[in-house]
């Protein structure tokens, strides 16, 4: 029989999708085999459209080639908590250090971050190891109010959840389904979980209403009188320990809970959401430096309460000490738009990419539900991880100036971490905390760089992963039952939109770093060949969109000029296998991931008006910056949910957001790409169907014309040239609709007008190569 102590904590378990890999290969061969016609077509006879077009297509193959060698050996991970525990007592278990961000108290309502720290507080692990930091950027008295409202009422949340073991933790969640009948048994709870509902219902209004009047400034004295004259880029650091947990060795107790809004400088580069986690890193480094770190957005919260110790348990895995840097949580989503409308949610994508991520060097870091080891944002590789002997000068050099910090750092890194032994008094930290959290602090220092969340690209995320891969760590994927995290995708089309552009033009900035990115960290580094490629799959979001549009204006160009876009003669069937068993392949996979077929469709669509619009305009947004004409921002996402405890089950239904999933548009020119292409297929269509009425009403004189001109464009290549074109139609749909509509759901006429010119100037320009 096994030794029980000596069984692993989490296991990875691989798998096969075997059809899946042959109509994948299948796939690769037949754009192959396209390429291959292309090549031949090219060296016939040359046309300068067709070597565009097999630039397009060799950059699709390579595509296809990170796609499947991303998704080729999945594998899932099982975690065992029950062994961990085992193994060690509850007050062995390391301290874990909770950060949170929010940058907006508009786009990002302060009852969002309370139900996620509420949720974070009364997770299923010792209350004297956890501490939960709060960063807020925005500087707004309301989150900080927020807070201490939600303080209050967790110390009723707190053991109430503890007690009847509640799964969902966030109120707003838990209150919007609990079923008061759970145990009619007892009459205890029942009365219970009424008082705690009439509580947060309590919460939540207070907090709204002060939303609503704003706190006025008159009303900032007190703990709020460091408010007074702030704003929001341009304000000293504010740290305010909201409640220190003073019961040492016992679990009863509350977390820590800090707000931090570190200082901020006009002109002064604060790096966003990675200049917000560095200043939680060092502030916590001062207070309670615990040996792990989990972060959360705002916009999710705890859904699985044991998740520490499903997250401890690949990280205190024997193995996993050596060789594992964070464990990633997905980002999945909770009250879901029926058929995923606005194609946000990556539900399949979820399922293929990070089980193959699971099975090579590891998931990417993805920005949130994250439990990270201190050292290894500290910049230790695995093989220096035990040892750790960093001079004082290159401690002070990396960290900074202030010697507790440096004192904190060494310790970490020579595996001296807190224990709740140490006598800890945080408010003690106070002042070094506000030294390290000024705007100045980094200067000449290692943050940003060799140490912590890595400056220099809006996804700062996949940068620090990247950094972390690159030393020759792994990561693991922590897919525990229940979720782990659910939050909200976004609902409005702008905002979808704003997102995959500011991720779009993340992907380009690192591709171009010029320490980490993907290449240089495979030659220079350890990240493993199969993980570049993965990385590079993710790289082309950025890139993607410049070899779509050219695609799609090649192929109007070829409709309008009456010139072959798709092969001729029999190697026509390729093109055409190739798009019906991708169509068929991508449909199984939604239906065997229990999705609709509407779904489907609707994320087809969607992809390509993500692609062709939003992360067209995250490329354009990058040469902008290359140009140094304007600098890349990161616009945070607009989260609409409603928080109140009668909703949230499902945001379509009940968030009174009668605009959930339907198209809205903006004035964003983030709109114009997608609107072109649209008008330019339309144009194509009329000018097609004129041709073809003018050369059928016997218009010999035109026929030859064109015939003169043209490659003859035979009869079944030009069908499928305008099924294509059709398909682009289908796809924008509600562009076309929106070109008509008013308000909100109409295209801006602006945006139309702006579209039309450049449209109405391709077509001139293909026109012209007829005539010239
Ligand atoms: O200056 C900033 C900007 C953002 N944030 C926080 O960053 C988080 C993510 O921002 P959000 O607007 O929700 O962006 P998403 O696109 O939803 O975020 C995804 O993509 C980001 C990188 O683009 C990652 O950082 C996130 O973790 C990941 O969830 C939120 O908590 C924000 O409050 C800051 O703290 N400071
Ligand atoms: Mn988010």
């Amino acid at each position: 029989m096994t030794n029980q102590t000596s069984l692993p904590f989490y296991e990875k378990h691989r798998f096969k999708y075997n059809f899946k890999r042959v109509i994948d290969v299948l796939i690769l061969i037949l754009l192959l085999l396209l390429l291959g016609y292309r090549v031949i077509s090219l060296v016939n006879n040359y046309r300068f459209h067709w070597l565009v077009v097999l630039i397009c297509e060799s950059w699709f193959t390579l595509g296809w080639i990170f796609t499947i060698t991303t998704q080729w050996n999945p594998a899932t991970i099982k975690t065992y908590p029950e062994r961990l525990l085992q193994r060690l007592q509850l007050q062995e278990l390391p301290a874990v250090d909770l950060f949170v961000t929010t940058a907006d108290p508009v786009l990002e309502p302060p009852i969002m971050t309370v139900n996620t720290v509420l949720s974070l507080l009364a997770m299923e692990y010792p209350s004297d190891k956890l501490a939960c930091y709060v960063s807020d950027d925005a500087c707004s008295p309301l989150t900080f109010y927020a807070l201490q409202e939600a303080s209050k009422f967790a110390k009723h949340w707190v053991p109430f959840c503890k007690k009847f073991n509640v799964q969902v933790r966030a109120p707003f969640k838990y209150f919007s389904h609990v079923a008061y009948d759970h145990d009619l048994s007892t009459q205890q709870f029942k009365q219970e979980c009424l008082r705690m509902k009439d509580m947060y219902d309590n919460l939540s209004r207070r907090i709204e209403e002060a939303c609503r009047t704003s706190i006025p400034s008159c009303r900032l004295d007190g703990d709020f009188a460091v408010f007074l004259n702030t704003q929001r880029d341009n304000h000293p650091t504010i740290i305010k320990i909201i409640w220190e947990n003073k019961e040492k060795h016992s679990s009863e107790g509350l977390p820590h809970l800090i707000y931090i809004s570190r200082e901020k400088k006009p002109k002064h580069p604060h790096h966003y959401k990675a200049g917000a986690m560095n200043a939680l890193t060092k502030v916590s480094g001062l207070m309670t430096n615990a040996p792990f770190i989990l972060n959360v957005d705002c916009d999710m919260f705890v859904n699985n309460p044991k998740i520490a110790l499903h997250g401890m348990c690949v990280l205190l895995d024997p193995k996993g000490q050596k060789e594992v840097a964070f464990v990633q949580c997905p980002q999945q989503f909770y009250g879901k738009l029926k058929n995923d409308p606005l194609g946000n949610q990556m539900v399949v994508l979820f399922k293929y990419v990070a089980s193959g991520l699971a099975g090579l060097q590891g998931p990417f870091y993805g920005g949130t539900n994250c439990f990270h080891r201190r050292k290894v944002i500290y910049g230790l590789s695995p093989d220096e991880a035990e040892k750790g002997n960093m001079s004082e000068k290159k401690l002070k050099q990396e960290f900074g100036a202030s010697k507790e910090l440096v004192k904190s750092a060494a310790d970490v890194l020579e595996g001296r971490t807190y224990s709740p032994n140490h006598d800890i008094n945080i408010s003690k930290s106070l002042e070094s905390a506000n030294q390290v959290a000024s705007c100045g602090y980094e200067y000449a220092t290692g943050w940003g760089d060799q140490i912590g969340w890595k400056y220099g690209s809006i996804t700062e995320d996949v940068l620090t992963g990247l950094s972390i891969h690159k030393k020759g760590w792994r990561s693991e994927f922590c897919t525990p039952e229940p979720i782990a995290f659910t939050g909200c995708a976004p609902i409005g089309l702008p905002t979808s939109m704003g997102q995959q552009k500011r991720w779009a033009t993340g992907m380009i900035e690192i591709f171009f770093n010029k320490k980490y990115s993907p290449l240089v960290c495979t030659i220079f580094g350890k990240l493993h060949f199969r993980q570049f490629l993965a990385y590079m799959w993710i790289m082309n979001w950025g890139f993607q969109p410049i070899f779509e549009a050219s695609y799609v204006c090649l192929l109007t160009y070829c409709i309008i000029t009456n010139s072959n876009f798709m092969p001729q003669g029999p190697a026509l069937s390729i093109p055409i296998t190739l798009v019906v068993i991708y169509m068929l392949h991508t449909i199984l996979e939604y239906l065997a991931t229990k999705l609709s077929i509407q779904e489907w469709w609707n994320n087809q669509r969607m992809s390509r008006i993500y692609i062709m619009n939003a992360r067209f305009s995250g490329f354009l947004a990058l040469i902008l910056k290359l140009l140094r004409i304007s600098n890349t921002v990161f616009d945070i996402t607009r989260k609409d949910q409603n928080f109140s405890s009668d909703d949230g089950e499902d945001c379509l239904d009940n968030n009174n957001n009668d605009d959930a999933g339907t198209f809205t548009f903006d004035e964003s020119s983030v709109f114009v790409p997608g609107t072109t292409i649209l008008l330019m297929q339309l144009a194509a269509m009329v000018i097609k169907i004129i041709g073809l009425v003018g050369s059928r009403s016997g218009n010999n004189n035109n026929n030859n014309n064109n015939n003169k001109i043209n490659n003859k464009n035979n009869g079944y290549g030009s069908v499928c040239d305008m099924l294509c074109s059709l398909y682009l139609i289908l796809c924008y749909w509600p562009f076309l609709r929106g070109i008509f509509r008013r308000g909100k759901y109409g295209i801006p006429f602006s945006t139309i007008f702006k579209s039309a010119t450049l449209a109405f100037l391709f077509v001139s320009l293909c026109t012209q190569t007829i005539s010239g």
